[in-house]
């Protein structure tokens, strides 16, 4: 007999050897079962039986077992129940308890089943994206957070798929948001060369820094702060009350920017009027300011009468005055500077010391000055806008989303440096910033958020810092109170207003006594200024931002 022949024959016997043995234990192995689950369900009461019933259960229980024993055969039978009781209970083997649902099985599935009517082709053979298929065919690489929400995901989208249409493009954009999560920001990567989508879920911006002395270079301005991938530097800065660092939205100003004037435009409440008043405050210590409030809300009130604050304008004829001094202005620094340059003459300082139009929702001013049958006062900014960056002059333009169409095309096309705030339709991102966003927004945006866009670099997120009106009742006193600390006086300023710089007669705001005390809080403003002058009285009830008589 061969070997092969003894192991087979071997391997038979111990197989039947086997089967008799499972067949012979098969009732012990029942009864085993069984008794098991009597114990499980014994021990399952006890625990769910209340302390205090506990002592007479088990009195009961032992009064039950005494009664038995005390029967003639009382033990006997009670076995004999207790076997054929386990044998009944534990004659099926324990169910095994469904497979746990896997969240991110189930969540793709859904993902998947979403993107199919828009992915899938009819005449496609071996679609991507079909009833018949699985996520796995067309998403490569996925990721998710540990509250098991969806924070990465790479997918393939068939070639015939028109990737280059902003349309098409929301269409998958919102389905994706709308199945991972409307309360969050996405960045959509197309890479059309090789039809793959990228999806990132972005964390939440920052929105507990206020307004403080940012660590910037003179010419630089802070207009938020971004996440990393927007920003290739981070700077300190004082957040809930210890020192982090962050990345910051740098723009710059001044002869060697590209980027020399800003227009910002956001939704209505979303802050446009506060990053024009912390544009403000950075750009105090080192130049002059003429502000227009074109919705005279005076919600810039609070820099009437500071030192390099030519004039705050809330009415149409004081905002015309003073955009055609800013017009004469540029011209006089433009016909001085190329007199210097002809010279060989370093330029005065007069010339070169950066002064800044900030004007706060313009559009209103144009509308006014239609109805009164006048010339748009937007005209007067050509010539700030388009030689400012030579003559240190810089324009920033605040307005309503909904105003973008009264822009005129010469503000559009010289202020390249751009920002949207509040929640953006793909539409409106696109016509604020100049090229469509990459980001869509979460349902709920706070106050300050949104984009920026400097020169032709791809959008980034913004978050503005928190620059309150000192002078609003509602916001917090903190944030108020920080906005003072940074606001200019008389005895705090480094650099004089140049004389000849100033317009007509160049009146410079005469401070009051109680101005040279720095104000410590809102108070404190409050009380100081109204004294100073009368017409320019800082309380919302009478907004009216009265400028100085310059012109
Ligand atoms: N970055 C921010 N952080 C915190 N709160 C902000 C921020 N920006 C704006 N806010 C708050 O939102 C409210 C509206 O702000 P703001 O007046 O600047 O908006 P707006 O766009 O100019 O509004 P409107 O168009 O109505 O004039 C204010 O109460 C302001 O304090």
């Amino acid at each position: 007999m061969s070997l092969t022949r003894h192991l087979t024959r071997g391997r038979d016997l111990a197989r039947t050897a086997g089967d008799h043995a499972a067949d012979m234990f098969a009732p012990l192995s029942l009864i085993g079962r069984g008794l098991r689950r009597h114990a499980d369900w014994a021990k399952g009461r006890w625990a769910a039986t209340p302390k205090e019933r506990r002592g007479p259960t088990l009195f009961l229980a032992a009064a039950a077992v005494l009664g038995v024993f005390l029967l003639p055969h009382g033990p006997l039978l009670a076995v004999v129940a207790l076997m054929a009781s386990a044998a009944w209970v534990g004659r099926d083997p324990k169910p095994a308890a469904p497979p746990e649902p896997d969240v991110a099985d189930i969540k793709l599935t859904a993902l998947y089943a979403a993107l199919t009517p828009y992915l899938a082709g009819l005449d496609d053979p071996c679609p991507l994206y079909g009833a018949e298929g699985g996520y796995k065919d067309a998403f490569s690489s996925w990721e998710f957070d540990d509250e098991g929400r969806l924070a990465a995901l790479e997918l393939a989208y068939p070639p015939y798929f028109t990737d280059t249409e902003p349309a098409a493009r929301a269409r998958i954009e919102q389905v994706v948001q709308g199945k991972a999560g409307r309360s969050r920001e996405y960045r959509f990567d197309w890479d059309e060369e090789s039809n793959r989508l990228r999806v990132a879920a972005l964390a939440a911006l920052p929105t507990d820094i206020a307004a403080q002395p940012f660590v910037t270079a003179p010419g630089e301005i802070v207009l938020g702060f971004t996440d990393g991938q927007g920003s290739r530097r981070t700077i300190p800065v004082t957040q809930a009350g210890v020192t982090a660092q962050q990345p910051p939205v740098v723009w710059r100003v001044g002869p060697r920017s590209a980027e020399p004037h800003l227009l910002a435009l956001g939704a209505a409440g979303y802050g446009t009027s506060t990053l024009l008043r912390s544009v403000a405050l950075q750009a105090l210590p080192h130049g002059d300011l003429v502000v227009i409030d074109g919705a005279g809300t005076g919600e810039h009130a609070c820099l009437v009468n500071r030192p390099g604050v030519h004039t705050v304008e809330t009415s149409l004829h004081g905002a015309v005055a003073a955009m055609e001094w800013v017009a004469k202005e540029t011209e006089r620094r433009l016909v001085a500077l190329n007199a210097a340059r002809h010279h060989g003459m370093a330029a005065p300082e007069d010339v070169t010391r950066p002064l800044w139009l900030l004007l706060d929702h313009p559009t209103e001013l144009s509308e006014l000055a239609q109805a009164e049958g006048r010339p748009d006062p937007q005209e007067l900014l050509e010539t700030p806008l388009r030689h400012g960056r030579a003559a240190r002059v810089t324009v920033v333009f605040v307005d309503d989303l909904e105003a973008r169409d009264r822009i005129s095309p010469t503000v559009r096309s010289a202020a390249r440096a751009r920002v949207v705030l509040g929640p953006v339709t793909p539409e409106t991102g696109s016509s604020a910033l100049g090229v469509p966003l990459d980001i869509v927004p979460a349902a709920q945006t706070p106050a300050g958020r949104g984009y920026a866009r400097i020169g032709t670099a791809a959008p980034v997120r913004l978050q503005v810092p928190a620059t309150v009106d000192p002078l609003d009742d509602e916001a917090p006193a903190a944030l108020r109170d920080a906005v003072i600390a940074l606001l200019p006086h008389r005895d705090t300023r480094t650099e004089a207003a140049a004389p000849q710089a100033s317009p007509k007669a160049a009146p410079q705001p005469t401070a009051p006594a109680a101005l040279q005390a720095v104000p410590q809080n809102v108070e404190q403003l409050v009380a100081v200024v109204p004294d100073a002058d009368e017409e320019a009285r800082l309380t919302k009830e009478s907004p009216a931002v009265r400028p100085r008589p310059v012109w």
